[in-house]
């Protein structure tokens, strides 16, 4: 569904992507995890034709840059680090402008609204300015935008690019939110998310994809990737690893750096 091949990105005079290649299925939950500075973010904007780029990104075995602003608005959503949240537009107002791209009926928009406003526990602000929620309910608020979006049922599998959408959230919301994005990839879609917290990357990821430095270091299940060693390394910080005693996944703890203490 998504290949990337090549692809380099520049930031200032640095190679901030180097000459990575990759290839997505539509149905995973794929995790972008590295330290900060790595590259996930400048990956994100180059999938969103935000920065220039060498090499190539297909979605669909069509070049990204051949698509129609149109076809890519009912095809891909983005949740940026710091989406844009004008002032003056109530919740319900901002998750229904994704629409735009539908031919529809505004009841049409306002019903597939609500009902990713009550998935994320958000229908009580439906009518509320965006400039009176809290930094978590707005980020949901931007996550039920982007499910919103791509929000159609009879069409190809789509693509949502999320960049650490549950750094805001408290821990009930994270697994809220996480639950309903997974459930939304592994029903036909690819969704890449740009995640720190390596546990929640462990529980819902079906692929992490680790960035170092702009390369690929591993991609692949979170119980092959997450391992102590190459962690520890990554992160140059003491890293352990277990099983999870409930559930079939990895858990990651840190140490603190000793010479600090
Ligand atoms: N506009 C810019 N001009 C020059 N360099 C930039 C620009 N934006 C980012 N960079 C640099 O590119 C590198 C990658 O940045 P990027 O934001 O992609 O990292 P990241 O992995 O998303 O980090 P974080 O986890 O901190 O969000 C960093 O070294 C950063 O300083």
């Amino acid at each position: 569904m998504l290949n990337l091949h090549q692809l380099s990105v520049k930031r200032g005079h640095n190679t901030v992507i180097n000459n990575i290649s990759a290839h997505f299925i539509p149905g995973q939950f794929i995790a972008l995890l590295g330290e900060n500075g790595a590259g996930k973010s400048t990956l994100l904007s180059a999938l969103c034709l935000d920065i220039p780029f060498q090499g190539e990104i297909q979605l669909f075995e069509q070049p990204l840059a051949q698509w129609s602003a149109e076809r890519l608005a009912l095809q891909r959503a983005v949740l940026p680090q710091q989406p844009i949240s004008p002032a003056g537009l109530t919740v319900e107002e901002l998750v229904c402008l994704s629409r735009f791209g539908y031919q529809e009926s505004h009841e049409t928009s306002v019903r597939i609204a609500s009902h990713w406003l009550s998935a994320l526990k958000l229908h009580e602000f439906a009518k509320r300015d965006l400039s009176q929620l809290s930094g978590g309910q707005l980020q949901r608020c931007h996550i039920a935008r982007c499910l919103t979006q791509l929000d159609n049922s009879f069409a190809t599998p789509k693509l949502l690019l999320l960049d650490e959408p549950t750094a805001a959230l408290d821990v009930h919301q994270q697994h809220r939110c996480l639950q309903q994005i997974k459930a939304f990839a592994n029903a036909g879609n690819l969704v890449l998310a740009v995640l720190h917290d390596l546990n929640l990357a462990a529980l819902y990821a079906d692929q992490v994809l680790l960035l170092d430095q702009g390369h690929i270091s591993a991609l692949g299940k979170p119980a092959q990737v997450l391992a102590e060693q190459p962690l520890t390394a990554l992160y140059q910080t003491r890293m352990h690893v277990c099983q999870h005693p409930r559930l079939a996944c990895p858990m990651i703890f840190s140490e603190p750096h000793t010479e600090l203490l």
